[in-house]
């Protein structure tokens, strides 16, 4: 095993993954590590699960904020790992246990060697959904702690370590969740011309929304509905009086999203007509695109560049969603990609990043700081 102490703390948040706005544990165990540190080094803030620590600067004329998500996923772990997770169900499968090591040891860092600015750390809950971001940014807390600018990585299952990758302006794309609920009149399997099957009518309605990226979308602008789970019914041989089909929407921008709504809109429309059935659509949680500022992500390009253990790779913009799009909006800065190596990719039940990309986010990041804030 690795020797870092931040390989360790990532292992036991590895253990205990919680969904949003229910990381109880993960703020308890964050609590504690922050309790071991010097206390008058740091003030610490907590926000519903999550917590805003502002590390003192020697001479602060501005500050720097860091973000990191704290939430895991509703899966269940298949690693194989000594350290799975203990929740039933539940898995670090989208590296928020990595995210949260990362900024325990930048913070760290610059408890013991403070620089001129503050640092705010951010540890944010519930980006998987239903979206911590926006909240926090509205708090009172961040009110009055608001950072000059913001940064955030998120882990790469496609890249060896040592690469970051990042660009500037669109990152990740604007999301919307989607829930459709379907209901007609159940009745024997027997008896179909008695009842409004809402299988057949759930199964209609998936084809046809495919059609919208093929039929609606600009070929030249990109989009993504992808329908994660389809429920309903009861037994074989009972016609199915509810379905409920729970997808999410991607697009480039706000305004192509207003459109590919529209066009849901209207297809379950029609399938409520053409299949006599009552139908309502949820949007659920959306998340604002994450567009890098175009100044701070070039400058942190030729940073990267000049280091002699990591590359810097140019990436394209992906269909990920991220809330962490709302603090760019309001707040200059930037996401990028962490290279972890993984066999299996970003939601999948065997997430395997390499442990050994965390001592090399610490650190780049702690060199960029302290780059950024003696200026
Ligand atoms: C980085 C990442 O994987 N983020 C999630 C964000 C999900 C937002 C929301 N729950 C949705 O599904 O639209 C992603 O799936 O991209």
């Amino acid at each position: 095993m690795n020797g870092s102490p931040f390989v360790a703390i990532r292992r036991e948040l590895h253990k205990i993954p919680e969904l949003g706005f229910r990381e109880f544990k993960t703020q308890q165990f964050l609590l504690n590590y922050l309790s071991t540190l010097s206390a008058e080094r740091f003030e610490l803030k907590t926000w519903k699960t999550g917590i805003f620590v502002k590390v003192k600067g020697t001479n602060p004329t501005k500050m720097l904020g860091y973000r990191a998500d704290i939430d895991g996923l509703p899966i269940t772990e298949e690693t194989g790992y000594a350290f799975q997770s203990e929740h039933e169900g539940r898995m670090h499968a989208c590296g928020h246990d990595i995210h949260m090591s990362i900024a325990l040891g930048i913070l760290t860092h610059f408890v013991h060697h403070p620089i001129q600015d503050d640092l705010l750390f951010i540890f944010q809950p519930a980006e998987e959904g239903p979206g911590g971001a926006k909240p926090m940014l509205e708090s009172d807390i961040m009110k009055e702690w608001k950072p000059d600018a913001v940064f955030a990585l998120h882990i790469a299952p496609e890249y060896p370590v040592g690469t970051i990758a990042t660009k500037e302006g669109l990152l990740f794309a604007n999301t919307s969740e989607l829930y459709i609920d379907l209901k007609g009149k159940g009745g024997h399997a027997a008896y179909p011309h008695m009842t409004n099957d809402m299988v057949v009518a759930a199964c209609s309605l998936v084809s046809q929304l495919q059609t919208i990226v093929a039929r609606n979308v600009d070929p030249l602008d990109s989009a993504v509905i992808t329908i994660g789970k389809i429920t309903g019914g009861t037994v074989q041989n009972i016609i199915a009086e509810r379905a409920r089909v729970e997808g999410t929407i991607r697009t480039l921008s706000p305004e192509s999203m207003a459109r590919v709504k529209e066009r849901i809109e209207a297809i379950v429309k029609g399938v409520e007509v053409g299949y006599q059935c009552e139908t309502s659509i949820d949007y659920g949680c959306m998340y604002h695109q994450v567009y890098n500022e175009k100044t701070l992500t070039g400058e942190f390009m030729t940073f990267v560049q000049e280091q002699t253990d990591v590359t810097c790779i140019e990436c394209s913009k992906a269909m990920t969603g991220e809330d962490f799009g709302y603090m760019l909006k309001e707040i200059p800065g930037f996401m990028f990609w962490l290279g972890v190596d993984s066999p299996h990719g970003l939601h999948h039940s065997k997430l395997a990043p390499n442990e050994q990309a965390i001592d090399v986010a610490i650190s780049l990041m702690t060199k960029y700081f302290a780059m950024k804030g003696n200026d």
